[in-house]
């Protein structure tokens, strides 16, 4: 298996020679590896040490005080080990989710928006420390973008242009280690959008499963192609190593979607390590009331509702998924909403 490749980002794309070339290697690594690596400057390095950072702290609390985060409008908040479910599999995992954060009496919480509520904050300190990556992690997402929109042949907005009031969200977890829990950490699976940033800390523990010539590979977004799962027991699975000072990006459903295909969303897992583990996952997404068209023509996809139809798989019991049953939430009102 050779190294991955890493990219040092510029600060700003201008659909130079040098931007092209740049998103074409950045192609290349995903169609050969299925993830490359980005290099951090130093202040982004820290943003992710100070998150992973308040994230062990919060993780840190009482079983009692954590199952307070929860409210049954958004998938924001906390989520115990045992919670979510990868293709039937229960994963071990314990997970805080930050969504768009809506206050109660935002016009699309008061329609009755699936998923759209309040982020329930553990403190001051966490919101600050998270939402300062969520923006250093979408600044490089929109840039990684924009590379491969040009990589892809396409004006450099081609794919941005869908982010601008993106369903950005954020997933901190923290893994049980070996000695703990002998189940599975989280299960095989794709994420939902266009671009996934993630960190781990050193235990390592994810695996990426490149694109394999011949391989089929679902169309996650189709309830028939569920791509939960797949290829758990077949190689090849490879780790990504940590590397201080980089985040590991790779493509989800919507790039796929987007490209017809000729990007395929990295399939991957994390197992359970010698001791615990840390991770951040940060998802650079498309407004969730984006009507997506492939880029070359094709029939649309709702991406509210693929982002709601992936949490009620994901979470069969939570409130948030109760209530969309019990009210029967559509993320499509019929009449426009206002911003
Ligand atoms: O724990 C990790 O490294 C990956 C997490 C992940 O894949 C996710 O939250 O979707
Ligand atoms: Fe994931």
């Amino acid at each position: 298996m050779p190294d991955p490749r890493t990219f040092s980002l510029p600060e700003t794309v201008h659909g130079t020679a040098t931007d092209r070339a740049l998103g074409r290697a950045m192609l290349d690594a995903w169609r050969r590896d299925g993830y490359f690596l980005l290099a951090l400057d130093a202040r982004r390095a820290s943003t992710v040490t100070n998150a992973l950072t308040a994230s062990r702290s919060f993780f840190g609390l009482p079983a009692a005080s954590k199952r307070m985060y929860v409210n049954d409008l958004t998938y924001s908040g906390y989520a115990a080990s045992g919670e979510e479910v990868t293709a039937g599999k229960v994963d071990h995992c314990e997970v805080f989710t930050v969504c768009r954060d809506f206050p109660l009496d935002h016009p699309r919480v008061l329609d009755r928006l699936p998923c759209h509520g309040p982020v329930p904050w553990p403190g001051r300190h966490y919101r600050r420390a998270v939402r300062t990556l969520m923006g250093d992690l979408g600044g490089l997402g929109d840039t990684v973008l924009a590379l491969l929109a040009l990589g892809l042949g396409h004006a450099p907005a081609a794919l941005t242009g869908h982010a601008a009031d993106g369903w950005h969200h954020l997933r901190a977890l923290r893994y049980p280690s070996t000695a703990r829990e002998s189940g599975n950490g989280l299960g095989v699976h794709t994420d939902y959008g266009m671009l996934v940033l993630t960190v781990q800390d050193e235990a390592g523990g994810l695996y990426v499963r490149p694109p394999v010539e011949g391989e089929h590979r679902g169309r996650n977004w189709l309830p028939e192609e569920s791509t939960a799962g797949v290829y758990e027991d077949r190689g090849p699975w490879h780790p990504v190593v940590p590397v201080p000072g980089t985040v590991t990006a790779f493509p989800g459903d919507i790039l796929q979607f987007l490209t017809g295909g000729s990007l395929v969303s990295t399939p991957h897992q994390a197992k359970l390590t010698a001791r615990e583990r840390y991770s951040i996952a940060y998802f650079h997404e498309p407004s969730f009331d984006a009507e997506l068209r492939p880029l070359d023509g094709g029939e649309p996809l709702h991406y509210g509702t693929h982002f709601t139809n992936m949490f009620l798989r994901c979470y069969p019991d939570r409130p948030a998924t109760r209530r969309i049953l019990r009210e029967g939430l559509v993320p499509r009102p019929a009449a426009p909403l206002p911003a």
